[in-house]
């Protein structure tokens, strides 16, 4: 049995924690604000937030991290991108030399153009940091229904300790070094999900969807790969996997933005709606500072910017996907052209 505390009360914090304590493990689970741990406490249920789902009578919840950080074998930061940094700030200076952190939420950010784990590493650079992703809905989680995902480390041993804690009947891990490609299919797929909800927004259908997904994964796996994470990993979980589950899903938030955005309500009204964290608005000006970085061509993630932000008209933007030049699908050795 390991001692863990989990950062952040939202979905997906609060779906791990009831995934931890099935598995055997002494849990805490910590919200910013009191009124939250004192209701779960309370309710056994995360009304607003993963409603229908039992929280185990074992599972404990605080505001405060003095009760949530001290003697810790794993802390899981579950706090939506843009309060990573902060949460790893305010928590680094007491955390011992070593102490296992899994970040699992998906992110990449806008000033640093730096992934969710460097930053931490930044910030608490005593600790042994590794990731968790794949696709897997907190809602699905939660009613444990049966789910893949993949744990990033820069040790092997560490990748089999998360492996060991998190793997149960219902939740299977796989391990892999390739910490950065893991990062950035998670980050940018979300705003490949935006696309893909906005064009279910727009009406279009399921062949729109399939070209998203395969143009997308091609984007990523592009930007990836010049940043030198592993091709392989962009077909794996964290990479078509966590693509294919977040363009389809009912439970996606940023599929669910994106569908807002494609029927005519401006980000910051389907970000309102969407009520839960939309991560792709945040990691899609990210991506644009690594596509100018690394030199490399994000036509999809680059219209999507523009909807986003600069008030294009969705339908605008397909067309001009549609009417891009001419490409070769993938790069042959038998046509020695660059393919872009
Ligand atoms: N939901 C899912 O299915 C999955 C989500 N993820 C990722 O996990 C991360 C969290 O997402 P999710 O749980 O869905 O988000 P939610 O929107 O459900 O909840 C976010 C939680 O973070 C809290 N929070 C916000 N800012 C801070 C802060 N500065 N310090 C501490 N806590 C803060 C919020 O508190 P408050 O209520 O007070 O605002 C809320 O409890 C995201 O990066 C997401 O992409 C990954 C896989 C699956
Ligand atoms: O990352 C996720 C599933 O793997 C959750 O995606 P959304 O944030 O779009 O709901």
């Amino acid at each position: 049995m390991a001692k863990i505390s989990v950062l952040g009360a939202g979905s997906w914090g609060t779906a791990l924690s009831v995934l931890l304590c099935d598995n055997g493990h002494e849990v805490i689970l910590w919200s910013r604000r009191k009124e939250e741990a004192d209701e779960l406490r309370e309710k056994r249920e995360h009304v607003s937030k993963l409603p229908g789902v039992r929280l185990p009578d074992g599972m404990m919840f605080t505001s405060d991290l003095d009760e949530a950080l001290p003697d810790r074998d794993l802390l899981v930061m579950a706090v939506p991108s843009i309060a990573a940094r902060g949460l790893a700030r305010r928590i680094g200076p007491g955390l011992p030399k070593g102490q296992l952190i899994v970040n699992v939420a998906k992110g990449i950010e806008e000033e640093t153009l730096l992934t969710l784990s460097e930053q931490i590493e930044e910030e608490i650079p005593q600790a042994d940091v590794a990731v968790l992703s794949g696709p897997s809905h907190a809602e699905e989680v939660g009613r444990k229904l049966p789910t893949t995902c993949v744990i990033g480390a820069h040790h092997k041993e560490t990748a089999e300790i998360l492996q060991n804690i998190f793997m149960s009947p219902v939740f299977r891990v796989y391990i892999s070094p390739d910490i950065l490609g893991i990062e950035l299919g998670a980050a940018l797929k979300n705003v490949i999900a935006l696309a893909a909800g906005t064009a279910d927004g727009l009406g279009y259908g399921d062949n729109t969807k399939a070209a998203l997904i395969t143009r997308g994964i091609t984007e990523i796996s592009r930007l990836g790969i010049a940043m030198g994470a592993k091709a392989d990993t962009f077909y794996g979980l964290s990479g078509i996997g966590d693509l294919i589950v977040t363009c389809a899903s009912v439970h996606s938030r940023n599929r669910k933005a994106g569908y807002l955005i494609g029927q005519g309500k401006t980000t910051e009204q389907a970000m309102e709606e969407v009520k839960m964290v939309v991560e792709g608005v945040y990691s899609a000006k990210a991506a644009i500072g690594l596509a100018e970085k690394y030199q490399v061509e994000l036509p999809i993630i680059s219209q999507v910017n523009k909807v986003l932000f600069q008030g294009k008209s969705p339908g605008e933007a397909v067309q001009e996907l549609m009417l891009r030049d001419k490409k070769i699908e993938s790069w042959d050795s038998r046509w020695e052209e660059k393919v872009n």
